[in-house]
């Protein structure tokens, strides 16, 4: 990578992510970053991340070869102004935003089009924060990045650079392409997982039977609801009619789906469930984005203490090493479901034909 310097404005999930990743691989570049909480950067700072702290955009934001824009979209619009002043010759001023068109439209306004380059990295989670930001969190991911009208071909080539830095997918994409195929997999999903959350919270009766028993389908449709009530706002009010279109659609088909089970049309719903299984089936299965297979299957394991220890050692009396495992959290009490991530086939099938041998029960993924 040929850029050395990075500056931040905002150090949350994804800032955080993002400067963790770049010192992964490239330790001896500089950060400088600023967000409105300076415990959390003084924090970074002790965790080797961050450089220097700043109280603001400022005259140390000079030296950098790459200012990041990482707060809620409709801020990152506007400091764009703030920034300007402070950028060097040749430097590249991008944002890590869920929406594009609201920060490029401003871009164009003021004038800024030859040193922006948008970006957005397609992974996250519904948690916020410094604290849980992590060096791989963009890791296979899918990092998008709009140019302007105006953005040189080597800046465009040097946010490339980061995006592999961090292990993430580059790809380029106009923006307002970008925000129509956002809208349809990102906001009007959070929209719908929040709306349902409230349906049920409305419905539940008053000892909340609803909110106990509800199990892996329910809370696998509605993880997003937990997100920023702050950031998703932003990203709704800069999105609207892409969001509105797409919601339309859906009410429409929301609606076909209603008409045909007044009807017991029992073929027609068959037939949602059928295309829908089919089309999902089709997605690779990957933890975050990625385009690497994965080489995963779960087990079922009794929820009591030393059961994961026990796994373990089994695997590893073997040489079988696992790159991840992780609990599936949907059911409430008695067993547990283990997802066991492998680094290749060959670790997989002996992994699984190992299990097997002490008779765990195993489910393939899908
Ligand atoms: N969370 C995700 O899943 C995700 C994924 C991709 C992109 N994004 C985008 O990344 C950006 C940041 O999201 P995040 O998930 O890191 O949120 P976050 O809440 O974890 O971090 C936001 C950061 O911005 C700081 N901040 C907020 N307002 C500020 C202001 N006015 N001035 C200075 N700092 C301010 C906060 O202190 C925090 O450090 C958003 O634009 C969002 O659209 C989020
Ligand atoms: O995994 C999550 O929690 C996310 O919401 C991540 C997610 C998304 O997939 O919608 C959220 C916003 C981004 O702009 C990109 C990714």
């Amino acid at each position: 990578m040929i850029d050395s310097t990075f500056g931040f404005i905002g150090f949350g999930l994804i800032g955080g992510s993002i400067a963790k990743g770049i010192k992964r691989t490239n330790p001896s570049t500089r950060i400088m970053a600023y967000m409105r909480t300076r415990a959390k950067l003084e924090q970074a700072q002790r965790d080797g991340i961050v450089d220097l702290i700043l109280d603001g955009p400022c005259e140390s934001l000079r030296e950098c070869d790459i200012v990041f824009l990482c707060t809620p979209v409709e801020y990152n619009a506007s400091y764009l102004s703030e920034i300007r002043p402070y950028l060097k010759p040749g430097a590249v001023l991008t944002d890590v935003g869920s929406t594009k068109s609201d920060i490029h439209k401003v871009v164009t306004e003021l004038g800024m089009e030859d040193v922006f380059v948008g970006g957005h990295p397609m992974a996250g989670s519904e948690k916020t924060g410094y604290e849980n930001a992590t060096d791989h969190l963009l890791e296979n991911a899918y990092y998008i990045i709009t140019p302007t009208a105006k953005s040189r071909k080597e800046d465009v080539d040097r946010m490339v650079e980061v995006a592999k830095a961090i292990d993430s997918i580059p790809i380029v994409l106009d923006y307002q392409q970008h925000d129509r195929i956002v809208a349809a997999i990102s906001h009007l999903p959070h929209l719908i997982a929040s709306s349902l959350v409230n349906l049920v919270k409305d419905s539940d009766d008053p000892e909340g039977r609803m909110k106990l028993l509800a199990a892996g389908g329910f809370k696998d449709i509605t993880r997003i609801a937990s997100s920023s009530p702050e950031m998703w706002e932003q990203i709704c009010m800069t999105n609207t009619g892409n969001i509105i279109d797409l919601m339309d659609d859906y009410i429409e088909a929301l609606s076909h789906i209603r008409d045909e089970l007044h009807q017991k049309n029992g073929t027609a719903i068959y037939d949602l469930f059928d295309s829908s299984r089919s089309y999902r089936n089709s997605f690779t299965e990957r933890a975050r984005g990625s385009v690497t297979p994965d080489y995963s299957f779960t087990v079922d394991i009794v929820d009591e203490p030393g059961a994961i220890a026990t796994l373990a050692c089994i695997l590893s009396a073997r040489g079988i090493s696992m790159s991840n495992i992780g609990i599936n959290h949907n059911r409430e009490h008695g067993e547990g479901a283990l997802r066991i991530t492998f680094y290749d086939e060959n670790s997989m099938n002996a992994a699984w034909a190992q299990l097997k041998k002490y008779n765990y029960e195993l489910i393939k993924t899908p």
